[in-house]
C-alpha cells in the first residue's frame, strides 16, 4: 500500500486485452489533467527490458524455473526503484501492465514453485510497495491465446508458447490470488468488447482515484 500517488496494476492471462485498455485509460487520465505514467513488467527501464529479453527469448528453452522467478523479481526491483517508487513519491498515478501477481500465478502456481516461495523472494525485491488496486482481466486462456495468435503483428514469446495446460494453471493461480486478496484484486469480464471492458475498468478505478 502506498502513502502517496496510486499504484494500479493490471493482470490476466495472455491476450486478455490489458495493454489495449491501459493505453486508453492512460490517455483519459492524461486528458483529465492527472499526473499519470504507464509502464510494464518485465521491463519499463533499460536493465529490466534486457532481463525481459533474456526471459522471453524463445531459444532459452533450458531456463530453470527458479532462475526465471528470480529474473522476474530482479527486473521488478530495478523497475520499482527507477520508475515506480519515484513516481509514487511525486503523487503520480502509476498504471503498470503486470506486477507481482503475475509471478505468483505463473511461477508460483503454474510452474509449481509454490505461491509462498515466490511471494517470499518478491517481498525481498519489493519491500512494502504493493499495488493499491489490481484489475484482473478475466478471460478463458484459450480465448486470450486465440486473440494473440490472430494478431499478426505480435511475435509469440517463450511464455506465450507454453502448453495450454500451463496457461490453464496460470488462470487457476489467479483465481487463488483473487480469493486471497479480495480487497485489492477486482475482476472485470475481459471477454466483452474493448469499449465495454474499458468502461467497466474505468468505473472500478474511479472509486479509487
Ligand atoms: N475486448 C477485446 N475484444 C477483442 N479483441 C481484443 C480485446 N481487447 C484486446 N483485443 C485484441 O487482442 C489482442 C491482445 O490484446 P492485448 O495485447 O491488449 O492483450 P494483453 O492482455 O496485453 O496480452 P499479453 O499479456 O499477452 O501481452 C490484440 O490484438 C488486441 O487488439
Ligand atoms: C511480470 C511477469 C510476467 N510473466 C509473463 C507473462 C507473459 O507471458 C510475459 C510478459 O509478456 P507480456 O506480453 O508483457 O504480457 O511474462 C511472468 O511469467 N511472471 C511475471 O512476474
Amino acid at each position: 500500500m502506498t502513502d502517496k500517488g496510486l499504484f494500479i496494476t493490471f493482470e490476466g492471462p495472455e491476450g486478455a486485452g490489458k495493454t489495449t485498455v491501459i493505453k486508453e485509460l492512460y490517455d483519459r487520465l492524461k486528458s483529465d489533467g492527472r499526473k499519470v505514467i504507464l509502464t510494464r513488467e518485465p521491463g519499463g527501464v533499460p536493465i529490466a527490458e534486457k532481463i525481459r529479453h533474456i526471459i522471453l527469448d524463445n531459444t532459452h528453452q533450458e531456463m530453470d524455473a527458479k532462475t526465471e522467478a528470480l529474473l522476474y523479481a530482479a527486473a521488478r526491483r530495478q523497475h520499482l526503484v527507477e520508475i515506480v517508487i519515484p513516481a509514487l513519491n511525486e503523487d503520480t498515478i502509476v498504471l503498470c501492465d503486470r506486477f507481482i501477481d503475475s509471478s505468483l500465478a505463473y511461477q508460483g502456481y503454474a510452474r509449481g514453485l509454490g505461491i509462498e516461495e515466490v511471494l517470499s523472494i518478491n517481498q525481498f525485491a519489493i519491500g512494502d510497495t504493493m499495488p493499491d488496486l489490481t484489475l484482473f482481466f478475466d478471460i478463458k486462456p484459450e480465448d486470450g491465446l486465440a486473440r494473440i495468435s490472430n494478431n499478426s503483428g505480435r511475435e509469440q514469446n517463450r511464455l506465450d508458447n507454453e502448453s495450454i495446460n500451463f496457461h490453464k494453471k496460470v488462470y487457476e493461480g489467479y483465481q487463488l490470488l483473487i480469493e486471497r486478496f479480495p480487497n485489492r484484486i477486482h475482476t472485470t469480464d475481459a471477454s466483452q468488447s474493448k469499449d465495454i471492458v474499458k468502461e467497466n475498468v474505468w468505473e472500478i478505478m474511479s472509486k479509487f482515484i
